[in-house]
């Protein structure tokens, strides 16, 4: 190559070194910092259970949806602390297992800057019990049935990522022991305020439907089913309590008190305060009986679910969680339509219970005597309740978690305490940090091969140039 060209080579080769510094430069600039992690704790005081939720997330991107994560549950031995009510202290000390788990799966630095949140029914013991371990207690709040129902909501299209749109997101479905909550962004207008809550998230305005009803988780309907079955026979006869939702064969004995002792169900004062609880396991049966808890008679809006409650039509796509899951999930109803849901139901529950104890001997027989009645109520409420049809069956999806996370109020609770779900959505780099770099790898690339072509087209008219010259 002639002398001449020698310049121009040496300065691109130059560039070209630059170039390759400033892409590495760049991209070891730009790579996400080492991922610090913080986390969050929420206790859920149900009435028939105590769990003990951990939540991390990496600390830089806190603000981005779908970033938080549950990391680890405990429920706490025994009915939970709601059972405490008679020995406070004993609340305290049954979380002590599931507190020292947390201390255990939370990095010792974190531990002072870890909120500590209660929600539900609470007891100053536990408060004081909370105070005791190395985590930043943030009090305890009795959630209001709307906030179960919008905390729901939350989690749900939190971690599957609805919230970066305006629609599309998930209905929410929570059935409880004492209480059950529907939320949903409706198509038509919320006729009562006490129905309607509004959230601005990421940039997006939702007006959200929502209602809890107490009483009527499943455990309290079973007692209001049993409690107005006792009003009508046990006047005639003081001794069984024929029942269609519990299978051929199951006989308990029971008291009265057993069935009144909660303020779901008005006193009833009986001569007779034992009897027996005989199943006679017919599902149609079992329907009408459970229909007599829902009042669908009065309403004074255009539309209602039941007891006189305004309640648009369902909309959209469902997520039915906590023991709309356990139930379904055991029985395998998961995935039927509402036609076969109802035989299998039929079926399951004219099955003798001595074969159904047979068929399972490890599960707990309180849980499992209840089956047949629970299905047959979450049946009840979909259908004559939330008024979903054969045709939209198919849009409610049966959960226990979404990815890692249980679907639940907890998560969402701690979100909007610890403002983690900002009203503007967050800047969002150009690409992914992988994109990053593989588009620089791709532009270094380019310009080395550019460079090439640029030295081999010079390299080659000077040996032209030479050829003419001999
Ligand atoms: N079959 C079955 N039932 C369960 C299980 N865990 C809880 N349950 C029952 O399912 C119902 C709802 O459970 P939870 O969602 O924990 O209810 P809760 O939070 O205590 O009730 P609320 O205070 O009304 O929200 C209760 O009747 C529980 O006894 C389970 O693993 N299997
Ligand atoms: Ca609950």
């Amino acid at each position: 190559m002639e002398r001449r060209y020698m310049p121009v080579v040496i300065f691109l080769a130059a560039i070209t070194v630059g170039i390759i510094i400033m892409v590495v430069i760049s991209v070891v600039q730009n790579k996400p910092l080492y991922q610090k992690y913080k986390y969050g704790i929420v206790l859920d005081a149900g009435s028939s259970h105590t769990s003990v939720f951990i939540y991390e997330w990496p600390a830089e991107k806190e603000n981005n949806t779908g970033m938080v994560q549950q990391k680890h549950t405990c429920n706490v031995k025994g009915k939970g602390i709601s059972s405490y009510s008679a020995n406070p202290q004993g609340a305290g000390a049954s979380l002590q297992e599931c507190m020292n788990e947390a201390k255990q799966k939370i990095p010792a630095h974190r531990h002072p800057e870890t909120p500590v949140y209660l929600g539900a029914t609470v007891l100053d013991s536990v408060a004081l019990s909370l105070k005791s371990y190395p985590f930043s207690y943030q009090g305890a709040r009795i959630i209001s049935g709307q906030e179960e129902g919008a905390f729901g909501w939350i989690t749900v299209n939190y971690l599957s990522e609805n919230l970066r749109k305006p629609t599309g997101t998930l209905g929410a479905l929570d059935l409880g022991g004492a209480s059950t909550q529907i939320t949903f962004v409706p198509q038509q207008k919320i006729e009562s305020s006490d129905n309607s809550i509004d959230f601005r998230l990421y940039g997006n305005n939702y007006h959200l439907y929502t209602h809890s009803f107490l009483c009527y988780g499943k455990d309290q309907a079973l007692k209001l089913s049993m409690g107005k079955k006792l009003e009508s026979t046990l006047k005639t006869d003081p001794i069984e309590l024929r029942d269609p939702c519990f299978h051929p064969g199951y006989k308990v004995p029971r008291t009265v008190p057993d069935v009144f002792n909660t303020p779901c169900t008005k006193e009833l004062k009986l001569a007779n305060e034992n009897f027996l609880h005989v199943g006679l396991g017919n599902w149609s049966q079992c329907q009408q009986s459970i229909r007599k808890v829902f009042n669908t008679s009065i309403c004074s809006y255009s539309k209602c679910s039941f007891n006189g409650v305004f309640q648009p039509s369902v909309y959209g796509d469902f997520g039915a969680f906590s023991a709309f899951f356990f139930v379904m999930d055991f029985l395998n109803l998961t995935s039927d339509s509402l036609a076969t849901t109802k035989e299998k139901l039929a079926a399951y529950c004219s099955t003798p219970w001595e074969k159904i104890v047979g068929n399972h001997p490890k599960i707990d027989q309180k849980y499992l005597s209840e089956y047949c009645f629970s299905a047959t109520y979450i049946l009840t409420l979909l259908e004559d309740g939330y008024k979903f049809t054969s045709n939209n069956w198919k849009d409610i999806r049966f959960i226990k978690k979404i990815g890692d996370s249980d679907a639940g109020w907890t998560l969402g609770y701690m979100l909007n305490l610890t403002n983690m779900i900002p009203a503007e959505a967050p800047d969002m780099p150009l690409m992914p940090y992988g994109g990053y770099v593989t588009f620089m790898f791709f532009f270094a690339l380019l310009i080395l091969v550019l460079l090439l072509l640029v030295y081999l087209y010079f390299h080659r008219s000077t040996r032209t140039a030479q050829k003419d010259i001999i």
